[in-house]
């Protein structure tokens, strides 16, 4: 449905600005990015990663696909110092997987696909999963926590893969 940017794309860096209105022109897009994170497959997606530089995120971590989550202008808070690593991957650096570590529970405060505020903690997956995806907001990539030598050549092997591709 919705075409996801590939790393070394510059607008994968894009900041994203917070959303203005909840509208039904929003939950359309909230409906695209669902239908292109089932498709890829994914467990979530930042509006980011399709070109859309809003503060919108799509997630779910269920197995039957039933469980769909939406967390538009997402504030995140530290709950433990403790962190958790994760072996990582991105829809937007198809095939590259590293070992990151992030805090291992978090609260998200957020609006949801009706504009009403909610609170959730999160830990395990989810709270991995939501860190990940608010990082796609602030223009970053699990590629960032790597070392530059591995970063340099996840960019060569993808720079390489797209000029394939013309
Ligand atoms: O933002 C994305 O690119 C989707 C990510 C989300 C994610 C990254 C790291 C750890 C958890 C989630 C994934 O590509 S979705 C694919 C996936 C599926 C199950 C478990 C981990 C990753
Ligand atoms: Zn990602």
């Amino acid at each position: 449905k919705l075409e996801i940017l590939e790393f070394p794309d510059p607008r994968l860096r894009t900041v994203a600005k917070p959303v203005e209105k909840v509208d039904d022109e929003l939950r359309k897009l909230i409906d695209d990015m669902f239908e292109t994170m089932y498709a890829a497959p994914g467990i979530g997606l930042a509006a980011t990663q399709v070109d859309v530089h809003i503060q919108l995120i799509v997630m779910d971590l269920s197995e039957d696909h039933n469980k769909p989550m939406v967390f538009i202008n997402p504030q995140i808070t530290p709950l433990t110092e403790e962190q958790a690593p994760y072996e990582e991957g991105c829809l937007s650096v198809p095939g590259f997987y590293e070992k990151v570590t992030r805090p291992a529970r978090v609260r998200i405060n957020a609006l949801d696909r009706d504009g009403n505020a909610f609170e959730v903690e999160a830990d395990e997956l989810l709270a991995t999963c939501i860190q990940h995806e608010m990082d796609h907001l602030d223009g970053k990539l699990f590629v960032d926590y790597v070392s530059r030598l591995k970063r340099d050549r996840i960019k060569k092997k993808l720079e390489k893969i797209h000029r394939q591709q013309g």
